[in-house]
């Protein structure tokens, strides 16, 4: 599969023998990314970054479907910040590492490495002694089978059943478990990369991806915007192409390519509306890739090509507000970098709040509210549900796996917070100072005090009278919510209030209720408002008039089955079993768990999570192993 250097179209290009020169970004971008946040530790990464910044790598790895390994080279061009020449550290987890060099350009000789002190969290730093003025490092490695941030799939836990699929999941400290580097977001690389597969196979990457390549085993892929590493990503899989729009595709298995395509085919507008408002699209193509149902995300937003759930093909586009989300990061998150994980908001809130704003220019006011409405909800109820700590949008994470400290605080807090400055200062003032601040840090990682800076010295300068510097250090420094935050709500859920509260009185049926127009926000407010407990006749009367238990929508299909978890309504459980072992997706599985676990029905949670886990990502074993057992059973 050659592909091309630059147009997704052209002939593949023959193949140089010798280390491919690394492309050199746009200098403009590469001056962007060279910038040091101005301050901000990563405590997540082992790598000297203020002696050292990577800036391109080479990867060449060939996929072993049946050691369940990725090995090959990965060659870093390394900008020296100093002349101290220190060891070079670099970030790795569970690699075997089989020899280095290191040199200049292709004249590179063997230098003398060790592996560091291994950490729970962190993995194990490897140290490369450098020969003096050395700028580019070859490293010959492999993963090993359990690599935190690479699912390997059987034929089985795929749709089409007959081959094996890979996919790899970096965010937010994984990419470390297949490429050994500067895993920290503080860093931006450019990379191409050269992945070898069993011909009958497909890889794709977060980079230039060419459809038309041909499935010969070999495929060559660039990525020539500086990205941090947590946006590396590559699947491997019986995959075909099919186009939506100009710039935007889908990526699936055969089975699922057309109800992928009908269900997405609103993402070209998505991709103008987004345009239009904040500024061009960076990364040429927008495609999406859908992955077998144990990806533990809705989405990723891997530049170029957005890993996305098949959980939310739903045949109705009833939940594509996650392809919003995921096109949203290509300016918040992919194009402006939180430069260290305590700073995941600058990544999710202004995702979020791009993704109302999307969803509103594309689908209208009142679907706008109602997801605005059901952000705010969940919002309050992970307020309840976490240390005050945590509730902190430039939250500690030192010390700590971010995997753990991840919820959905940054997301719909840091939204709340920029709908705030929004309704203060005026939406058409508002969108300037996003599209400045988006221009302003292309292509830059930065952290929380360089936004407030920035903040300061514009928005806040602009309209003293309506904003207050100690009213946003309390959003961004402080648990909670400021006293006196919108609280965005939506006429379609209020109107649902008194329907619920006559059925629950027992003044109508559930059949009674026209539910005909409701989609399915209206579903998962009308059951997320449900009292704590219902009786077995209420249970039996829901489920026999609106078909619950049996929903193909994933996301009512939930609401309904955390609602028979802790009314312990066996009908439903069967379906629970099957939506427990056949779905991966971290939001649905731990709150399931957790609603076992706390409702005395920890036995029950065991045997399901232990006949599920052979099929679970890593990343789901470890943080449904820690709500199950309270600890990493990994
Ligand atoms: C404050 C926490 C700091 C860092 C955590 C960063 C990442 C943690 C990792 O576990 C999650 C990464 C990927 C998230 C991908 C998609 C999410 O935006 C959506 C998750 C919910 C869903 O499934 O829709
Ligand atoms: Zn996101």
């Amino acid at each position: 599969g050659g592909c091309s250097k630059s147009e997704p179209t052209s002939a593949p290009q023959a193949k140089s023998e010798t280390a491919v020169a690394p492309q050199a970004a746009d200098t403009a971008q590469q001056a962007a990314a060279d910038k040091t946040p101005q301050s901000g530790v990563d405590y997540h990464s082992f790598a000297n970054t203020d002696d050292y910044r990577v800036q391109h790598l080479d990867l060449d790895l060939t996929v072993d479907f049946s050691r369940k390994i990725l090995e090959g080279e990965a060659q870093l061009q390394v900008k020296r910040l100093n002349d101290k020449n220190p060891p070079l550290i670099l970030d790795t987890r569970g690699l075997d590492i089989e020899a280095v060099r290191a040199g200049h350009g292709d004249k590179l000789e063997p230098v003398k490495f060790s592996m560091g002190e291994k950490d729970d969290h962190l993995g194990t730093p490897l140290k490369i002694n450098l020969p003096k003025n050395a700028t580019r490092v070859a490293i010959q490695y492999r993963t090993s089978p359990d690599a935190s941030g690479v699912q390997w799939l059987e034929p089985q836990q795929t749709a089409g059943k007959e081959h094996p699929f890979l996919f790899t999941q970096a965010q937010a400290i994984h990419a470390r478990s297949f490429v050994p580097l500067q895993d920290s977001p503080k860093v931006r690389i450019t990379y191409n990369a050269t992945i070898r597969t069993p011909k009958e196979l497909r890889a794709v990457m977060s980079a230039n991806n060419d459809p038309q390549a041909e499935k010969d085993g070999v495929y060559e892929f660039e990525m020539p915007q500086p990205i941090p590493s947590y946006l590396i990503a590559l699947a491997v899989g019986d995959l075909e192409f099919k186009p939506m729009g100009e710039r935007t595709g889908v990526y699936a298995e055969p089975s699922l390519l057309d109800d992928a395509a009908a269900e997405f085919a609103d993402t070209e507008s998505m991709l103008e509306a987004t345009e239009e408002v904040y500024g061009p699209y960076r990364w040429d193509r927008y495609d999406l890739l859908i992955l077998p149902p144990s990806f533990p995300f809705g989405g990723m937003e891997n530049p170029r090509l957005s890993f996305i759930t098949p959980t939310v093909i739903a045949g109705d586009k009833s939940l594509v507000a996650l392809i919003a989300h995921e096109l949203a990061h290509s300016w918040s998150g992919n194009l402006v970098t939180n430069s260290s994980w305590r700073d995941l908001w600058l990544n999710e809130g202004f995702t979020t709040y791009l993704t109302n704003r999307i969803m509103q220019n594309v689908y209208g006011d009142e679907r706008y509210k109602m997801e605005m409405a059901l952000g705010y909800d969940d919002l309050q109820a992970t307020l309840e549900d976490r240390p005050d700590s945590d509730e902190i949008l430039a939250v500690n994470t030192r010390g700590r796996d971010p995997d753990e400290v991840f919820s959905d605080i940054p997301y719909e807090k840091g939204s709340l917070f920029l709908y705030e400055l929004e309704q203060k200062v005026g939406r058409e003032n508002f969108d300037q100072f996003l599209l400045d601040y988006f221009n302003h840090f292309s292509f830059q990682s930065i952290n929380t005090e360089d936004f407030v800076k920035y903040l300061n010295e514009t928005l806040l300068k602009q309209y003293p009278d309506k904003l207050d510097a100690e009213r946003i250090h309390e959003w961004i420094y402080e648990p909670g919510i400021p006293e006196g935050a919108p609280h965005p709500q939506s006429d379609a859920f209020t109107k649902l209030d008194p329907v619920r509260q006559q059925w629950l009185d027992g003044e109508i049926a559930a059949k009674d209720i026209d539910t005909s127009n409701w989609t399915f926000h209206q579903w998962k407010y009308f059951l997320d408002g449900m009292p704590e407990k219902l009786s077995d006749e209420q249970l039996k009367e829901l489920d026999s008039a609106f078909g619950l238990t049996e929903s193909t929508n994933n996301e009512i299909a939930f609401s309904w089955l955390m609602i028979a978890v802790r009314n312990q309504y066996q009908p439903a459980y069967p379906r629970l079993e099957e939506f427990l072992t056949s779905i991966g997706r971290n939001k649905f599985l731990r709150p399931l768990y957790r609603n076992l676990v706390e409702t005395g029905q920890k036995d029950l949670a065991v045997r399901i999570f232990e006949e599920a886990k052979p099929g679970y990502h890593p990343l789901s074993v470890k943080v449904n192993s820690w709500v199950i057992y309270g600890e990493d059973k990994g």
